[in-house]
């Protein structure tokens, strides 16, 4: 899976044909993908060049707009779908757009900023945000497939119907001290705190994923008609730890803005995380006690670490904190 030369270490993830019926062969290499690296690749998914090209124009226009007009969508407006540069990196803004209504959610911010009706963005928002609901829940159902032999009609209604996504749109801008390193940070390490993220990366690549054992950054590298997907930590907590939530981040080696689109399935807010004995074990091999899905998501939001643009904070860091995790202190 791993091939390496002096300068760098590009990890070939198996890539799902989700045209194709799952064989075992597929399931057991994406198995191994997924307890290693908690990372693997989709093809054939069903989304065209054309929706990406034009989600990429659309938002293009959007982010260069001046800086004034896209400070009305947030930070500290009443509308907080922007993300400015300089709180995850310098380099980095990112534009969220929320499901279930991914029409109304990305129009009400566009209106805000242009002055003419543009109904293309909430429309091509609309058509990607319910394509990529249904990738989710397929990848969701294969993901426990991979846990065990009928996990996944055991446990998907019972544990997974609820869940729900967002989308962000993050641009980088070109990087302008390249002449002195040979990368720059775009974002910093972090884990994803859904359950599973599902991204499209434009060709020029950057996206890194750690190594657990030498702790050496891996490139992901970019293929067309190439989706990748990645575990998130309260599916690795779910999952007892069977299915990692890996470290990753993006780095800027050219001289181009790069733009990527983050698709985020997560459980519902009040959701009791619990591994099912099935996958836990017994109670010695059990690694999380039970918590609430909000809890984690504030404990992240509270930590100036632990926010997904700065990350270290993850999901074992959450339970070694017990002050803060009131439902596992009530339950134990
Ligand atoms: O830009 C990328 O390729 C990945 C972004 C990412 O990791 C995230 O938004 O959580
Ligand atoms: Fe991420």
């Amino acid at each position: 899976m791993v091939s390496s030369s002096c300068f760098e270490t590009t990890l070939n993830l198996p890539s799902l044909d989700l045209s194709k019926p799952l064989q075992p062969s597929s399931l057991s290499s994406l198995s191994e993908a997924c307890h290693q690296w908690g990372f693997f690749n989709i093809v054939n998914h069903g989304i065209s060049r054309d929706l990406f090209e034009n989600i990429k124009s659309f938002s293009n226009q959007l982010f260069d707009l001046p800086t004034e007009a896209k400070l009305k969508l947030g930070p500290s407006s009443s509308i907080k779908t922007y993300t400015p540069h300089f709180i995850a990196s310098p380099y980095f803004e990112s534009f969220r757009v929320s499901g279930q209504d991914f029409r109304s959610s990305a129009q009400d911010s566009v209106d805000v900023v242009f002055d003419n009706n543009r109904h293309e963005f909430g429309e091509t928002l609309e058509e990607y945000g319910k394509k990529m609901t249904e990738l989710a829940k397929k990848i969701m159902k294969i993901a426990l497939m991979v846990l065990g032999d009928g996990f996944d009609t055991r446990f998907y209604d019972s544990d997974f119907k609820n869940c729900h996504g967002y989308l962000r749109i993050n641009r980088y801008s070109r990087p302008t001290n390249l002449e002195d390193k040979t990368t720059v940070e775009g974002l910093g390490m972090h884990t994803d705190m859904s359950c599973i993220t599902i991204v499209y990366q434009e060709e020029i690549g950057g996206l890194q994923v750690k190594s657990k054992k030498e702790g050496r950054w891996m490139d992901i590298v970019p293929s067309e008609g190439t989706l990748v997907v990645n575990i998130g930590d309260l599916l690795q907590a779910w999952s007892n730890d069977k299915l990692v939530s890996s470290e990753h981040r993006v780095v800027l080696r050219k001289p181009v803005n790069r733009l990527s689109i983050a698709f985020f399935w997560c459980f519902e807010d009040e959701k009791v995380i619990l591994a099912p004995n099935e996958v836990a074990g017994n109670e010695d091999t059990r690694l999380y006690q039970p918590f609430v899905c909000l809890d984690y998501l504030k404990f992240r939001e509270s930590n100036e670490e632990g926010k997904f643009e700065k990350v270290g904070f993850t999901v074992k860091d959450f339970v070694a904190d017990d002050t803060k995790n009131c439902l596992q202190k009530s339950m134990t």
